[in-house]
Formats: C-alpha cells, sequence, structure tokens
C-alpha cells in the first residue's frame, strides 16, 4: 500500500500549527521512520494516519483513495502504539487473535480459522508454545513481540509503531530492532515508526523523515541524511546522537 501524505496541517485549541502543511509518500512495502525531537509533531502526525485525530486542512490516501475522514476502525491499520498495551487477563494466544475476533459480519474468520491464523503468527515471532502464558508470565521483549503479532493479525494495510521500544532497556532494544525489521519483511507491511532515537531510526527504517516544529526537514535513506543533510537542524540532529 503506497501512502500519500498531501499538505496536512493541524493545530489544536487555535494555537500555532503543530503540523504545518506537511507532504510525504510513503511508498509500498517500505519502512519509513519519522524522527524528531519531543514537540516537533510526530506523533500528532501517526495519529492522523491512523484516524485518531482529524486534520484541519489537507488529504490522506491509500492507493490513491481519499480517507482523510474514515474513522479509523474502517482503516484496517494495525498499531503498536504505547498507549495500547497487551490484554493483561487475556493469554498471549487470545491476545493476538482479539482483532480477528472483533471483525463484523462476513470479515470475521471462523474460529478454527482464527486458531490456524494465531498458530501461524506465534510461530512467526518465534513463540510457538507460549500461546497460553499470560503476558505478566512474558519477558519485556517477549511482550513486545506478542504486540506485533496482535497488530500483524488482520493483515493491516499498513503497520503504525509508536515508539514500540521505549519501555524496555538498551540491550533488550537492541535486539528488537532487528527482529521488527524481520517481521514487517516476511509480512511485506508497509510501515511507519515514530521515533527520537537516530540509531533506531537508521538501523531499522529504509527512509528516515526528519521532523522539526511541525514540518519535515528532510527525507531521505540514512545515507542520504548522514552523507548530505539539506541543514543544520538535520547535520545537529543526526551528528548528536
Ligand atoms: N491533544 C492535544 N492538545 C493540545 N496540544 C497538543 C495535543 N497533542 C499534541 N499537542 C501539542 O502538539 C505538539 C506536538 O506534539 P507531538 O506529540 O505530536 O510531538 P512528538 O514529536 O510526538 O513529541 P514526543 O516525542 O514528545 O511525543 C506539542 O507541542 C504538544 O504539546
Amino acid at each position: 500500500m503506497t501512502l500519500e501524505i498531501d499538505r496536512i496541517t493541524k493545530s489544536f485549541d487555535g494555537d500555532a500549527a503543530v503540523l504545518n502543511e506537511v507532504s510525504l509518500t510513503v511508498k509500498d512495502g517500505e519502512f519509513l521512520a519519522l524522527l524528531g525531537p519531543s514537540g516537533s509533531g510526530k506523533t500528532t502526525l501517526l495519529n492522523l494516519i491512523a484516524g485518531l485525530t482529524k486534520p484541519d486542512g489537507g488529504t490522506l490516501r491509500l492507493d490513491g483513495d481519499d480517507i482523510t475522514t474514515r474513522p479509523a476502525g474502517a482503516r484496517r491499520f494495525g498499531m503498536v502504539f504505547q498507549s495500547y498495551a497487551l490484554f493483561r487477563h487475556m493469554t498471549v494466544a487470545d491476545n493476538i487473535g482479539f482483532g480477528l475476533r472483533v471483525l463484523k459480519g462476513k470479515d470475521r474468520p471462523t474460529k478454527p480459522a482464527r486458531r490456524a491464523r494465531v498458530a501461524e503468527l506465534l510461530d512467526l515471532i518465534e513463540m510457538p508454545d507460549l500461546g497460553d502464558r499470560y503476558p505478566a508470565q512474558l519477558s519485556g521483549g517477549q511482550q513486545q513481540r506478542v504486540a506485533m503479532a496482535r497488530a500483524l493479525a488482520i493483515s493491516p494495510r499498513l503497520l503504525l509503531l509508536d515508539e514500540p521500544f521505549s519501555a524496555l532497556d538498551a540491550q533488550v532494544r537492541r535486539n528488537l530492532r532487528g527482529s521488527v525489521r524481520d517481521l514487517q519483511q516476511k509480512v511485506g507491511v508497509t510501515a511507519i515508526l515514530v521515533t527520537h532515537d537516530q540509531a533506531e531510526a537508521f538501523e531499522i527504517a529504509d527512509r528516515v523523515a526528519v521532523m522539526n516544529g511541525g514540518i519535515i526537514e528532510q527525507v531521505g535513506t540514512p545515507a542520504d541524511l548522514a552523507e548530505r543533510p539539506s541543514s543544520d537542524f538535520v547535520r545537529d540532529f543526526i551528528g548528536a546522537a
């Protein structure tokens, strides 16, 4: 799926624009990182893409279809957000199958089909025997892999990740980066990651969009940004990490 973000503008309560005519195209199958300091507008942009916030102006297109006003639930996007923790009272298998169970009408797979899909995802995250555990019985890294599997269960058209590793310690964070990237590649889903961590963005993403004060300063591959920063801000932000 290709996502076209076309001159998106957003402000809150009449204050200065948090996003100021942001345009960006996320290509089919690519892993794109939104990188920038706190307050630069990354999460606001991701929430707009998810349909959790409405823009004041501009258009979002998914494979050419205008989805700007489509409700979040109808977008069929997978989300791994800090605020969407695993359901503590459900087993790992039930957590992964949740999105399939709540699908409506003909979209909802039968129980055996749901069970098969959950088993497939448990294999994918290399936790085939842990479906009966509860989240509290898993390590932080394992919980994060289950959150990825839960987001991928519905075969999302876009995968949105908001600082998915922020609660984890440094070593686990580093290990997970590779497995998140591997999962995205295996499934072939277009993915957008919000992070303020330059090393994380550079390791995971095909391209990185550097945000500052509600605009995108530069978009490019990690090598482009490192070798040809287009502004002092980008040079300092990349170099400072
Ligand atoms: N619901 C809201 N109401 C009012 N202001 C908001 C709201 N959400 C975000 N903002 C403001 O918008 C600006 C950008 O916030 P945003 O969370 O998008 O930045 P960010 O780059 O994701 O930062 P962080 O990494 O700290 O989450 C901030 O100044 C924030 O205070």
